[in-house]
């Protein structure tokens, strides 16, 4: 079975084009196997890309553990150029349906290679049974919870999948490891939850560091960076456009307050590919 490794700003995922061929088996299992560091590929997940009778393609991500992912910003960058790398298709505006709906792309190609991809990642969802969190407030905006022995202000948003955005003075010397996975499993997130750790530098740009359900730190997140700027903006921390600064690099993010849409602009690069045998 073929595989192309990709990244978008260090997130990397292994993707195999479904287009023609299925994946048979548990592919649940096959995600565990291939993302394995030591005994695998190596990677943050599986993507596979298979054909979408209501879009240009389908996308269907899942975790590291095996869970399967509603939506996946890098993977879906990733998954433009490596539809009009392959010349599966010779669109530079495609349609890509995800398990949290149709999303448009816009592949910025230079020399015949797409490198940045523009993602219309649709509208914000801040209402509590859609994200879902369990709470009796309206919306949880900047809302005191305590995860183990100590308060956090979070902010709960979907972008298609669950965010909590909790804003630090320091990311850099927040311990994640030890608190990403207390946020993750909180009885008030039914689902789990990706938590982004947010420092504002100024009113265009924030550093974010990601603790991913499902793959635990990850280098970047884009649905988290999208979460990530639409708390920065409803907090009255920064501007509608920020640049943010993740692990593995930068990602552009437009919140149109009034259209209530937000936009993502960041890189799509592939890393290498290969056989595995089963
Ligand atoms: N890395 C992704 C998000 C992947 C899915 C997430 N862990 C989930 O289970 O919701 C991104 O770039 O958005």
């Amino acid at each position: 079975m073929k595989f192309t490794k990709m990244q978008g700003c260090g997130n990397d995922y292994v993707y195999i084009d479904c287009t023609k061929t299925q994946v048979l088996g548990d592919v649940a299992d096959l995600a565990v196997k291939i993302s394995d560091r030591h005994f695998g590929v190596g990677s943050d997940g599986l993507i596979l890309i298979k054909p979408s009778e209501n879009a240009d393609f389908f996308m269907d991500m899942y975790n590291s553990d095996g869970s399967r992912g509603k939506m996946c910003g890098n993977g879906i960058r990733c998954v433009g150029k490596f539809v009009y790398d392959k010349g599966l298709t010779d669109k530079t505006e495609l349609k890509i349906e995800t398990l949290s709906g149709i999303k448009n792309l816009k592949l910025s190609v230079e020399n015949g290679k797409v490198d940045l991809v523009t993602v219309d990642m649709g509208s914000p969802d801040l209402k509590p049974e859609n994200i879902p969190v369990i709470t009796d407030k309206n919306v949880m905006i900047n809302e005191p919870i305590i995860v183990g022995d100590k308060e956090y202000n979070v902010t709960c948003i979907s972008m298609g999948n669950p965010h909590a955005v909790v804003f630090v003075d320091d990311t850099d010397n927040f311990p994640i490891e030890t608190v990403g996975p207390l946020f993750e499993k909180h009885k008030i997130f039914p689902d789990r939850v990706n938590t982004e750790f947010v420092q504002v530098i100024d009113r265009n740009h924030i550093k974010m560091r990601v603790w991913e359900r499902g793959s635990g730190e990850t280098l970047a997140c884009g649905t988290g960076a999208c979460a990530s700027v639409v708390a920065s903006v409803i907090n009255g921390l920064t501007d509608n456009e920020v640049k943010v600064s993740l692990l593995g690099g930068d990602l552009h993010i437009k919140y149109d307050k009034d259209k209530n849409m937000v936009y993502m602009t960041g890189p799509a690069v592939t890393v290498f590919e290969g056989e595995i045998s089963l």
